[in-house]
Order: structure tokens, then sequence, then C-alpha cells
């Protein structure tokens, strides 16, 4: 549904920053975009939502080309930006401008997610806090039914209770004809919701690879149990003791560690995909 072909851009003359990216997402499914500061994950997200031109190379999302800003793709995209500025208009009059552009609103939806947010319907966007802004724009994008969300920083400015609620919205937000992209640096915020997983470093994609091909080839474990030293691929002390990451030949069903998986991949992205490689289908 969103395909990246040899994408090249740049924010300038002299800084080339994607230099012939490749990218395929599907519908149905929720991509967890991973990656440091300065990684290019919001140009990435940017290119996706049309709010950058492609250099050179394409980019298409269900066969449209964003930057093309056409009616049926703009109705079928939601961004929401980590920060979010809202006009200051109650939240009745805000629907009431800005549902229309999209076909799928659902109002029903709408009123359940702020009522799930604990917002109240009839108050104003501009008495609402910064987290409380994000909760109602949040609401908003996902009652828009689009088949397109896009999500930049989507927990961040939430208290622990709305990152719960946020993760129980989210659950029910998948479809099969919609593609959902959250960028994160929080990972234990998302890590049941994703499915697919995109780290990204020095603008390359450096894996990306399905949450249930991860599980049958990666195991994680608590280093306090023996693991044969040919299996290890990468460990780290965290405040919980030795954490290891090995290979999973008896494909032993263990939690995902993504914060750990993120940095193996860093410290070798050609050993790990290697992992995956030998493995695809096929071969
Ligand atoms: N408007 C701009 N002009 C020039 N360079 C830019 C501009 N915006 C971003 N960059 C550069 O592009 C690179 C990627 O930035 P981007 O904002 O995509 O990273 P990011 O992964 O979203 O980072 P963060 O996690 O900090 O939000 C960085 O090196 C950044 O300095």
């Amino acid at each position: 549904m969103i395909t990246i072909r040899n994408l090249i851009y740049r924010y300038n003359k002299h800084t080339v920053l994607f230099d012939g990216l490749n990218l395929e997402m599907q519908a149905g499914k929720i991509y967890g975009l991973l990656g440091k500061n300065g990684a290019g994950k919001s140009t990435l997200m940017k290119t996706v939502t049309g709010l950058l031109f492609p250099f050179k190379g394409t980019c298409k999302v269900n066969g449209l080309q964003p930057f093309k800003r056409e009616q049926g793709f703009l109705e079928q995209l939601f961004f929401i930006p980590e920060e979010c500025y809202l006009p200051s208009l109650s939240i009745n009059r805000f629907l009431a401008i800005y549902a229309p552009f999209y076909p799928s609103f659902s109002h029903s939806a709408y009123k359940e997610y702020l009522k799930e947010f604990n917002i109240p319907i009839d108050g104003n966007l501009h008495q609402l806090s910064f987290g409380q802004k994000k909760k109602a724009f949040i609401a908003f994008g996902l009652a828009a039914n689009t088949r397109l969300l896009v999500m930049d920083e989507p927990t961040n400015g939430l208290d622990i209770p709305s990152k719960v609620q946020f993760r129980n919205i989210m659950s029910r937000a998948s479809r099969p004809d919609k593609v959902i992209l959250l960028s994160t640096h929080q990972v234990r915020d998302l890590d049941d919701l994703i499915s697919s997983v995109i780290i990204m470093d020095d603008s390359r994609i450096l894996l990306h690879e399905e949450k249930d091909r991860i599980m049958e080839q990666l195991s994680f474990y608590n280093k306090q149990r023996h693991i044969p030293q040919d299996d290890i691929l990468y460990e780290e002390q965290t405040p919980n003791g030795l954490v290891a990451m090995c290979r999973n030949p008896q494909h032993t069903e263990t939690y995902i560690d993504l914060e750990i998986l993120f940095n193996a991949t860093l410290s070798n992205p050609v050993l790990i995909n290697s992992i995956f490689n030998q493995t695809k289908p096929g071969k």
C-alpha cells in the first residue's frame, strides 16, 4: 500500500539525506518506526504524508503520490505530529468544521474515544492542557477512519493512565485496509501494539521485519540461564541484569525486548539482517 522506491531526498544542496531509500508497507499492519534523534524518521513521515517532495525516486500511497496532495489522498490521510497546535475553538465547533473532510469519520467513535480519554465533549480546545489537546487530536485522528494514519511520538506528553488508555484504544484501531505508522523513542509504550518493526539510523533502514518473524528467529533471555555462547548475538547490562539476544533455532517463544533489538541492530546491522535473510521464505 505504501511503496517507496529509490527515494532521494535532501534538505539542501550539500546534504543528501535519503540516498536511494526503498521501503514497503502493507495494509492491516501497525509499523513501529524506531531510530535515534536525527535518524530521519520525521523526514520519512513527512515524505509519506506529502509534506516534503522527493528529489528523485517515488513514494506512492495507494497508487497516489503524496506530494501532489490530491483530494483522494488527503481524505484518507491523518497525521498526528509530535506537537499538536489546535485552533482556539470548542470541540464541537472543531468537529463541525473538520470532520466533513473525512468521508468515513465516525462521530460515535469520536465521542467514545473522548470519553475514554476523559475529555469533555463540550469543552474548549484552548482550555485543555498539552496532554489533553494531544488526546483530543488522537481521538479525532482515529475517528477519521483514514486508510493511512501516521503518528509522530504519540505517547509523548501523555501521563501513565493516558498511555494505558491510548494502548487500549489503539489495539482496536487496526483495520485490514489501513496502514498505521508510529514513530517512537518510548518503545515500551508501544511494543505490544506494533506488528512490524522498522529501525532507522543515519537515514537508512537497518532492519524491517514482522514481529512474528523476529519472535521466530530471535529469543531474549536474562543471562542467569545457560545459553550456548554460539547462539548469543548481542548482550547488554540492564538495570535488571545481563540480557542476551540469541539465535532461536528451536523457535522458542520469548517476549521481544525492542530496546535490546534496537541496540543490537545499531551495533551490528549486517549480523542481525543475516539472521533474517538466511531464513527468508523460499531460501
Ligand atoms: N528543515 C531542515 N533543514 C535541514 N536539515 C534538516 C531539517 N530537518 C531535519 N534536518 C536534518 O535531517 C536529519 C533527519 O532529521 P529528522 O527530523 O528526520 O530526524 P528524526 O529521526 O525525526 O529525529 P528526532 O527523533 O530527533 O525527531 C537530521 O540530521 C536533521 O538535522
